[in-house]
């Protein structure tokens, strides 16, 4: 333990919730916008009730979910589209096997409405599956935590307040930016090691690769270790908790979104399920482990500037720092190779677009060995135009959800306190009265020009969301874009990507996740 630097923690931490609660401090309790209390009231007595919502009956959601329904098998996102246009932009899924009912929204105003009314605790309906598997399955790891994704509340609160400035803030983040570079430069060696030395069209195996160059990224972060994954002979245990990872994301979906008698028996899928996260929670474990036992070693005097998020937060507390550090590597695979994916294949698709990204790139590392660092990642608008526009047109994550903080009028219905509202922003970024052209990959225009504001900003602020608002917002985000400018900067630098394959296709899980094979053509520059 180090108490000095505990305590400087410990000031940032309230100097940081202090501004996070400024910041968010006009939003609060404002869902009647320029009415009064009784104004409000008022028009919530007079609106539609509840239960006027439309939306399929239980009956009819099982009968079109299962084996012969018109929904058979099909993703989230294609069973809201079809919903949304029998039923509008307001509809209600009822609850069926113990799954939580809920109202879905495609409407801006709605999600307006929603996020500036969410208070200082905001609730994101907490993974069911998850929080049965820490508390109950391994309450000998998790202690208390479900994780800061299922905590509420005052709980979550506490939570939240220390890992933000650890993870929120710029200043933190960009002290890794060297560690992540010295992994991306590893990646750009393998996929020269295992690209078709003729074609150059990297093995179908690919996905699992971007798997590993995210494991290895966020573990450099979490816990300043390196797994070796990028190695040829990498070992089977890194394998086990990637494999974990990707096995306990898909079958989460499943279990809490379609239906499923989990709750009531242990299906072979919930089973497969806890065998998953059981392979990560040990890997996880071990690990940490390790990682703690080299920071004991470490001599007292030596600079502790770029600790890891795990060495930082295990000033604070050391079960929370356990917690974060297991949610990091769960957290930080799925979501950023999926992203990553998405900005690769859409720069493959529009050769003109990487082109100009690579010309900016080359101001900064004018030689393929040349040092990325935390000045020069500063000087890539353009690449962070690129990943903006991909998330736009990809995004990683389909929406939002909030349990409504009070209640609410949304599209003329009452929506009580309580009641889950999942905000369908994926639907609404590819659609032209938003975002015009909304199908074409145009970075420029998140970017202002000769003084002229950006084009995407008129579109309305609650739309493009990709790592959610406000204080419960995305607390991987940094490190995720960080990740993901490095080695698409790396990448662009020494490689034309070409892709010679019909159209990717995509499919929801938890994570938007490539449906075919990822064979990307690497050919050098
Ligand atoms: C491109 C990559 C990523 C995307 C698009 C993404 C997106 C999101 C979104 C939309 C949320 C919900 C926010 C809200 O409700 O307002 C979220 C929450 C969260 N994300 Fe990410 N994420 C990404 C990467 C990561 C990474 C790398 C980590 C771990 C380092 C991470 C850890 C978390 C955690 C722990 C939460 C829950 C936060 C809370 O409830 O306080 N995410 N993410």
């Amino acid at each position: 333990m180090l108490p000095r630097a505990s305590c400087r923690l410990q000031a940032i931490n309230i100097h940081y919730q202090n501004a996070t609660l400024r910041l968010f401090s006009s939003q609060v309790h404002v869902n009647s916008i320029d009415l009064t209390a009784n104004d409000f009231r008022r028009n919530y007595e007079t609106a539609l009730p509840y239960s006027e919502i439309p939306g399929p009956s239980a009956f009819t959601l099982m009968k079109n979910a299962l084996p012969g329904g018109k929904l058979f098998g099909k993703e989230f996102d294609v069973i809201s589209k079809e919903y949304r246009r029998e039923y509008g932009d307001l509809f209600k899924f009822p609850s069926i096997f113990g799954s939580m009912e809920f109202v879905a929204t495609h409407k801006p105003e709605d999600f307006q409405t929603v996020f500036r009314t969410e208070g200082q605790w905001p609730e994101r309906m907490g993974l069911k599956t998850m929080i049965h598997y820490r508390t109950k399955v391994r309450p000998d790891i998790f202690g208390k935590h479900s994780g800061l994704a299922n905590a509420q509340g005052k709980e979550w609160g506490d939570f939240r307040s220390a890992v933000n400035p650890v993870m929120m803030q710029p200043r933190n983040t960009m002290i890794y930016i060297p560690k992540v570079d010295a992994v991306a430069v590893d990646f750009v060696k393998r996929i020269q090691r295992i690209r078709n030395a003729k074609t150059k069209e990297v093995p179908d195996n690919f996905e699992n690769e971007l798997n590993k160059w995210a494991l290895e990224a966020v573990a450099v972060i979490a816990m300043d270790a390196r797994l070796g994954l990028l190695h040829d002979n990498y070992n089977k245990r890194s394998a086990k908790l990637i494999q974990g990872a990707r096995d306990a994301f898909r079958l989460m979906f499943e279990l809490e979104f379609r239906p499923s008698l989990w709750r009531f028996i242990s299906t072979p899928k919930f089973k497969k399920f806890i065998e998953a996260l059981d392979a990560v929670t040990d890997v996880s474990c071990e690990i940490i482990e390790e990682a703690g036992e080299r920071f004991n070693k470490k001599p007292e005097s030596s600079e502790n500037h770029d600790e890891s998020v795990l060495e930082k937060l295990l000033q604070i507390d050391p079960l929370l720092a356990k917690v974060m550090a297991i949610d990091m590597l769960f957290g930080g695979i799925d979501t950023t190779s999926s992203a990553i994916t998405s900005l690769l294949y859409l720069l493959a698709k529009n050769p003109d677009k990487q082109e100009n990204l690579r010309q900016e790139i080359m101001t900064k590392l004018p030689n393929k060995d040349s040092s990325l660092t935390a000045e020069s990642m500063k000087h890539f608008p353009y690449l962070r135009a690129c990943l903006k526009e991909s998330l736009r047109v990809l995004p990683t994550v389909g929406g939002n959800v909030r349990t409504v903080a009070q209640n609410i009028i949304l599209q003329g219905y009452q929506i009580p306190k309580g009641t889950t509202v999942s905000m369908g922003t994926g639907a609404l970024l590819r659609e032209d009265e938003h975002f015009p052209n909304a199908n074409k990959y145009e970075p420029e225009r998140w970017l202002k020009k000769d003084g002229v504001p950006a084009p995407a900003k008129s579109a309305h602020p609650y739309i493009f969301l990709p790592f959610g608002f406000g204080p419960r917002m995305c607390v991987g985000k940094r490190f995720a874009e960080m990740e993901i400018e490095t080695l698409v900067a790396r990448i662009i630098r020494n490689f034309h990507v070409e892709w010679h394959h019909p159209d990717l296709k995509f499919k929801f899980t938890s994570v938007n996740v490539p449906a075919d094979k990822l064979l990307f053509t690497f050919k050098d520059i």
